[in-house]
């Protein structure tokens, strides 16, 4: 298969993770006869320095000439001070919303190699296998009015019936191909917003009554999370609470490093992009887990380009390079020989390249 891919590194870890993956994409093309034309371009602190916008126009068109988005992450503290429009992140908001990038899906697995890892017990950390389904084009951080005077700050918090309705759609039909539960968070004793969002759940449940759907507050779930993850399936939020969730389950698995994301649209298109932020300081350290980048464009693979067997050839690779017990430092505590971003993913491609694929799938995602 000939694939273009836009490679969007962004700042801090962002290079450093995004080569790690390119590396892998590279192996993989070489591997099994594919052609993945990659067209590096800008994103985030790193546009703003050389065009004084967070998501060029280049970028944009960049995109629009790509089968898939591979990016790594933005901001930095150089940044921090810009106006709004000016802030790394304003770019990687945009993108989402230029595409219409509405779901994002954070697959959270327990790793075997990594139990040890887990603030939870071993016993509980080892059966999570979860889906943090997350609404990414909407809700606070792009609902309007918003502002800043010396004395006070603005955000708006809106929900559409229509952006409820197809994220929640989007959670239902991935419940129907794991094990049937929508577990929908939100705060309906206080939000207008969550009060819609339960209500559309509702309606739409009736459309798939194969699958069984509980609604839990966001505080609740949070607590929940860290005390029993085991009861959750697919999980459906708003914005920002996927955001702050998907954060926190991350540590389940380990490591912040290891949580890799699908930003998608319906027909399939989309941004592939690790869970973590630019890690300003381990920058240039060349320390950075580099597991969350690989990881998603394997999910690129799977997603966009309806490449299975290789999305698992590099899951398994990860799997075993931690299970020979190398690990970068975020992992230090598992007992492992902590490496290098470069030595890790070299043990990665290496893997790739010494292992046939098993027939039978060890380690997968959704
Ligand atoms: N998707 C994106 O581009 C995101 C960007 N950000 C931006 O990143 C910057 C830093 O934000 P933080 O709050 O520090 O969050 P962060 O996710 O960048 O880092 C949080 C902590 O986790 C560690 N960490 C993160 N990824 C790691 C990896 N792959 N390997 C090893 N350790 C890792 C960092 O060293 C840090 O101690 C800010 O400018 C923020 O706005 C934050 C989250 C997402
Ligand atoms: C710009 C932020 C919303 C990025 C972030 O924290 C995320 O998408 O997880
Ligand atoms: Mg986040």
């Amino acid at each position: 298969m000939k694939k273009t891919i836009a490679v969007l590194p962004g700042d801090g870890i962002g290079p450093e993770v995004t080569d790690a993956a390119v590396q892998v994409l590279q192996s993989i093309a070489m591997r099994y006869g594919h052609t993945f034309h990659l067209k590096h371009a800008l994103i985030g602190g790193s546009a703003v320095d050389a065009h004084n916008n967070p998501l060029p126009d280049e970028t944009i068109a960049a995109c629009e000439a790509s089968d898939a988005i591979l990016l790594g992450a933005v901001g930095g503290s150089k940044w921090d001070q810009n106006p709004g429009h000016l802030r790394p992140e304003k770019g990687l908001l945009n993108i989402r919303k230029h595409f219409d990038l509405f779901a994002n899906i954070r697959p959270l697995k327990a790793i075997p190699a990594l139990l040890g890892s887990s603030p939870l017990k071993e016993e509980v950390a080892k059966e999570v296998d979860m889906v943090i389904v997350r609404e990414l084009t909407s809700g606070l951080y792009f609902g309007e009015p918003k502002r800043r005077t010396e004395k006070a700050g603005v955000d708006t918090l809106v929900y559409t019936r229509d952006e409820i309705e197809r994220i929640v759609d989007q959670a239902f039909e991935i419940a129907r191909g794991r094990r049937g539960k929508v577990t929908s968070v939100d705060k309906a004793n206080v939000l207008e917003t969550s009060k819609l969002w339960r209500e559309v759940v509702e309606e739409r449940k009736a459309f798939y009554p194969d699958v069984e759907v509980e609604h839990m507050l966001v505080d609740s779930a949070a607590m929940k999370l860290i005390t029993d993850p085991r009861a959750f399936d697919v999980m459906v939020t708003e914005n920002m609470f996927g955001d702050i969730l998907s954060d926190e389950a991350s540590v389940i698995t380990g490591s912040l490093g290891m949580l890799p994301s699908a930003s998608v649209r319906s027909d399939g298109f989309g941004l592939y992009e690790p869970v973590h932020g630019s890690a300003p300081d381990i920058a240039g350290q060349n320390k950075a887990n580099p597991s969350a980048a690989i990881l998603s464009a394997a999910m690129m693979l799977r997603y966009s380009f309806g490449m299975h067997t290789e999305a698992a050839a590099i899951e398994e690779a990860v799997m075993s390079v931690l299970e020979d017990g190398y690990c970068t430092g975020d992992l230090s505590d598992a007992g492992k020989q902590v490496v290098s971003t470069e030595r890790f993913v070299t043990k990665v491609v290496e893997e790739l390249e010494r292992e046939l694929v098993s027939e039978h799938i060890m380690y997968s995602y959704v």
